[in-house]
């Protein structure tokens, strides 16, 4: 059988042809690769070269960091700088803008979460790093905030590595979405889950059920249908699951479906949630639609939402198309 797979290299070559695009986009995603490359390396060897445990520090969220949220980040920075392509960047990591000096032809913005799942870093479960690509507006001035604060619907690119059992990484560009596993050995991503489709309906859902006596009435009415099972008004029985990295229920979503919730509740209302819309809900709510899912404040698209700050918090709630709309008509009564 002659050998077929092709790299995710060649996958990105021929997609720059297909759209007609400059180079620039191929030699943008490269760089963004081989910082995942490197992150998926140092997690991988974790406590082996001291890579676990906390690196001392908070972030602009006021979370400790991580060794490997530090790292990652590193890495990300200077991985992605190297090319001249983006004219700046943000991450969880850094409360301002790194503005790339000395590319006059940056033409992108890159958005990180070079680390997602922290919590699970010590304890061995699956993490992961989030990326989202915007352009440059014309006139604007790269290295302020400003010109980050675009809805995600303005995304060029958005993607995910998945470092778990395997390493993958999931990306779309605006025509659907598709996996590629990297062969440790060989050094390369290869294309391993073409056009990547979520059912629209679903009888799994995932939550952090310890926040239940927080919840709001609708999320609080859905879960508690689930939980009643077929007896129940829903008439069949779900079962649910929470890993704690968002890249993880995501990835779980896109293989055989599901319904992601970290809502806005009466505890996190007034940081507007968990989970920060520019490099977290923004790229997971293009890639959930772009695989025919839905992604949801719980009254509002998530990708039309006007951003106002870098790290703004924003309520998710994403997957199953069906039962997304179903969440999203609880909470509009
Ligand atoms: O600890 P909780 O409340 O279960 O929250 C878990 C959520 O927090 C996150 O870990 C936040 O992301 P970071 O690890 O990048 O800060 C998500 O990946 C995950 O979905
Ligand atoms: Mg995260
Ligand atoms: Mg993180």
């Amino acid at each position: 059988m002659p050998y077929k797979r092709i790299t995710l290299t060649h996958f990105l070559l021929q997609e720059q042809r297909r759209l007609g695009r400059s180079g620039v986009f191929t030699a943008l995603m490269t760089d963004i690769l081989t910082a995942c490359k490197m992150v998926s390396h140092e997690v991988n060897r974790g406590a082996l070269v001291g890579n676990h445990g906390v690196a001392g520090s908070e972030n602009v969220q006021g979370e400790e960091q991580k060794k490997l949220d530090v790292l990652a980040n590193d890495i990300f920075l200077h991985m992605n700088a190297l090319g001249g392509n983006y004219a700046a960047m943000a991450s969880e990591e850094l409360e301002d803008v790194h503005a790339v000096h000395g590319t006059a032809e940056g033409r992108y913005l890159l958005l990180f979460d070079p680390l997602d799942g922290s919590s699970n870093i010590d304890v061995n479960i699956s993490v992961g790093s989030i990326f989202s690509i915007l352009r440059l507006p014309e006139g604007a001035d790269a290295s302020k905030a400003d010109a980050f604060l675009q809805p995600g619907v303005q995304q060029v690119c958005a993607g995910y590595a998945l470092y778990g059992s395997s390493t993958m990484l999931v990306l779309t560009t605006g025509s659907g979405v598709h996996g590629f596993t990297l062969d440790r050995d060989v050094g390369m991503f290869f294309l391993t889950h073409p056009h990547m489709t979520i059912p629209a309906d679903t009888k799994e859902f995932a939550i952090n059920a310890s926040r239940a006596r927080f919840w709001e009435p609708p999320v609080k009415r859905y879960v508690d249908e689930c939980l009643a099972g077929k007896e129940g008004p829903r008439g069949k029985d779900f079962n649910m699951r929470w890993v704690a990295s968002m890249v993880a229920e995501v990835h779980r979503i896109l293989v055989r479906g599901g319904v992601f919730m970290y809502p806005k509740d009466v505890e996190n209302a007034k940081k507007g949630g968990k989970l920060r819309l520019m490099y977290e809900a923004n790229p997971m709510a293009f890639i959930i639609e772009q695989a025919g899912g839905a992604a949801t404040t719980g009254t509002e698209r998530i990708m039309e939402v006007q951003p106002t700050d870098l790290h703004q918090r924003i309520a998710v709630i994403l997957g199953s198309k069906n039962e997304v709309e179903l969440i999203e008509s609880y909470h509009k009564g």
